[in-house]
């Protein structure tokens, strides 16, 4: 992570909680993130191994624990984010999306993620939309919170918490229909396809089925909607996203001759692969 001038890292991810004086509130929240955590998640369970591995000895070093459980250390689990959680979604994104940017553009990035994520918040009438985080189990201790047990923004209760990289991967899902072609002669918003956007796992998680871990939880999280198929727009030149999508069961849709299908507002020279997947196709892997 970059540093500013003055020894000062502007960065959540370079503050030292070590130093912060203990607080019991902060301590007794922490407790309930952790069973949260390990209680009412989804973890990445799909490469635990069995016990029967392990050697019959019954000992075995920490490096031996860490070649059998190569992808659950430490423990992901995705869920809903939270409004503490503001910051490290906006981190994560512009990381992912941006990671050419230093300081002080990088940092206005992120501030400008927060801002647009914050006043998000309000949607269309019948409209869903959901945030999904994935999180490191292992970090729930780090946290420095601002704000207070008062402290509300947008009708949320809660406080901004600046971690450590807890979250490794976030995603969004709703049902807004903003880049769905419209219907009728009335140009009428779709109904019944969820719609996926800001997929992304920081880069030293990635490759450990996280993107698909979030996947899975937003077609459930469709589902429980009502929805019969999910879409999304992916960039024609990121084969790795493309290679996820296909194998999660996506379909490329080409758009009919002289049709204008709405976009992501991203850089114009940016061309999209419109995807689509019905809830009940199975997915190869
Ligand atoms: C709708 C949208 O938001 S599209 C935007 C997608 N986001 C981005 O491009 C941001 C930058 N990139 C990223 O954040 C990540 O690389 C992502 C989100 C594309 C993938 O996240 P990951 O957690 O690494 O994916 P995950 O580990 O679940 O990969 C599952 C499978 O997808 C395919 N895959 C994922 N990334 C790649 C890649 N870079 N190259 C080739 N195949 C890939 C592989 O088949 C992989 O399985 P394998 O690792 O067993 O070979």
């Amino acid at each position: 992570m970059r540093s500013i001038p003055l020894g000062f890292s502007l960065s959540p991810t370079s503050i030292n909680n070590s130093n912060l004086n203990f607080n019991p509130k902060k301590q007794k929240r922490q407790q309930q993130n952790q069973s949260f955590l390990t209680t009412s998640s989804t973890r990445v369970s799909h490469h635990e191994p069995t016990l029967s591995f392990l050697p019959k000895s019954g000992q075995c070093r920490a490096s031996q624990v860490a070649e059998f459980f190569p992808a659950v250390s430490p423990k992901i689990v995705v869920r809903e984010a939270r409004l503490e959680d503001c910051w490290e979604v906006a981190e994560t994104h512009c990381s992912s999306f941006f990671p050419e940017y230093s300081f002080p553009l990088d940092f206005v990035l992120r501030v400008d993620r927060l801002a647009a994520m914050l006043s998000g918040f309000s949607i269309p009438n019948g409209c869903r939309r959901t945030c999904l985080v994935a999180v490191t189990g292992s970090s729930v201790n780090q946290t420095f919170y601002i704000g207070s047990e008062d402290f509300k923004i947008g009708g949320f209760d809660g406080k901004f918490s600046l971690n450590r990289g807890y979250v490794t991967g976030i995603l969004t899902v709703d049902t807004v229909a903003d880049f769905l072609p419209r219907k009728g002669p009335l140009r009428q918003r779709r109904t019944g396809i969820a719609y996926i956007s800001n997929v992304a796992v920081r880069e030293r998680f990635r490759r450990k089925g996280i993107a698909k871990r979030l996947i899975a939880k937003a077609e459930a999280q469709a589902r429980s909607w009502g929805c019969r198929s999910v879409a999304l727009h992916c960039d024609l030149n990121n084969p790795g996203a493309t290679k996820l999508y296909k194998e999660q069961g996506f379909k490329c849709i080409k758009a009919p001759e002289g049709a204008n299908w709405p976009q992501p507002k991203t850089s114009p020279d940016i061309k999209f692969n419109f995807m689509m997947k019905l809830l009940n196709t199975p997915t190869t892997t």
